[in-house]
């Protein structure tokens, strides 16, 4: 009797599946996993997007019709402007990487009987990091958003078209015809940044750049013992007492001939010159370690000349292993540039790079725009 006022209530499944769940012995359905899917966000200074600007919304063919109005005359109302697309400066944004890649404005509505004009679209805004330049597909440069919320209309949108309403006249006091709203302007764009990090870290790969960046800031770049570990730039900040923020970028490794689109190629090249400062991250585990310097330097030299002599520093990496100290002795018998010995690994000696990379960016902050 109690069943059968509980299947009347709740329906004959409810009560099957209750019956189950109470007496069976296991869960009815495992718990699946959630998909590991790769959430990471990469680091994006460089972005092709198509920027469409909204439609106009059509104008209105009607005419006035009540009680006792035998021929009321038109009265189409016009549709609402288009949306357009637009960028904005801000210093919230750090990447292009939530920029997307079609960007398009909402249409205007379409105009109504009694007049009734239609609604303009709301324009789209996108937020972009300040130092975005904005390039037109000739690669000529249209601006540069350098101030918080400068902005710059992408793609203008499209007029509303008139009602009927609005071509009356003398001649034509009843016009059949209203006009289309304008389709909105249709464009691609190149949205590049001009400064990235003040610090990049350059080096062979396998040098031990990301177990660096992971050592002195919150990034957590792969590390593993083969080359080309690191595919996209990782950003990483190093917040010193007095809350100065330094940027820190870990570029994917390089290695001879990149400048020919060896290895991971020439973007990665483009990646440092975005960068007010180098670090050169050397392996002094391996053999004949100020080699490194020299291919480094003038694979920097090759795509543009005068970028490997940025403000930088040497970091001989990997202190730790008992070879490296006979080659840092012997490398600083070779050059005259500063080496900042460190094992990354182990965090050591991290404090005398910290304050050698603050030191760097106190010059270059008072030197450069994006400090
Ligand atoms: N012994 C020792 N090993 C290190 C040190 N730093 C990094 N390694 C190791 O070197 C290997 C490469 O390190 P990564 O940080 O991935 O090197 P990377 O320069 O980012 O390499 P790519 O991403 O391929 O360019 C890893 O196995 C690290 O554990 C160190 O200070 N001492
Ligand atoms: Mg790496």
């Amino acid at each position: 009797m109690v069943l059968q006022r509980f299947v009347y209530k709740f329906g004959t499944s409810s009560v099957v599946c209750a019956i189950i769940r109470r007496y069976s012995a296991y869960p009815i359905k495992p718990k699946k996993p959630k998909a590991e899917g790769d959430t990471k966000k990469f680091f994006v200074d460089f972005k092709k997007v198509r920027v469409i600007g909204g439609k106009g919304g059509d104008g209105c063919i009607s005419f006035r019709r009540e009680a006792k109005v035998e021929f009321g005359g038109p009265d189409g109302g016009n549709g609402g402007h288009g949306g357009h697309v637009i960028f904005t400066g801000t210093q919230n944004e750090s990447s292009l990487s939530s920029v997307q890649t079609v960007l398009k404005a909402s249409s205007g509505i379409i105009g109504k009987s009694s007049n009734r004009h239609g609604k303009d679209a709301e324009h789209l805004y996108t937020e972009v990091p300040l130092g975005t330049i904005i390039r037109d597909q000739n690669g000529n440069e249209l601006t540069s958003l350098d101030g918080e919320r400068e902005y710059y209309i992408a793609a203008c949108g499209g007029a509303g078209g008139k009602g009927n309403q609005h071509f009356v006249s003398s001649e034509d006091t009843t016009p059949r015809y209203a006009e289309e709203g304008a389709y909105g302007e249709d464009r691609t764009l190149y949205l590049e940044l001009k400064t990235m990090a003040h610090i990049g870290l350059i080096g062979f790969p396998n040098a031990g750049k990301s177990t660096l960046l992971r050592a002195i800031s919150c990034a957590r770049p792969k590390v593993a013992p083969y080359a080309f570990t690191t595919l996209h730039p990782h950003v990483g900040i190093v917040e010193y007492d007095d809350y100065e923020r330094v940027i820190v970028a870990d570029i994917p490794g390089l290695i001879p001939d990149a400048h020919k689109n060896r290895g991971l190629g020439v973007s990665f090249l483009r990646h440092i010159e975005r960068c007010l400062c180098l670090l050169y991250v050397i392996d002094l585990s391996i053999e004949e370690p100020w080699t490194q310097l020299e291919h480094l330097k003038y694979e920097l030299e090759q795509y543009k000349p005068g970028l490997s002599e940025r403000p930088h520093a040497i970091i001989g990496n990997k202190m730790d292993l008992e070879i490296s100290r006979k080659n840092y002795i012997e490398m600083k018998s070779r050059t005259n540039l500063k080496i900042i010995p460190i094992s990354a690994e182990n965090r050591q000696n991290l404090k005398q790079l910290l304050v050698e990379m603050r030191d760097m960016y106190d010059i270059e902050s008072v030197t450069t725009e994006y400090g």
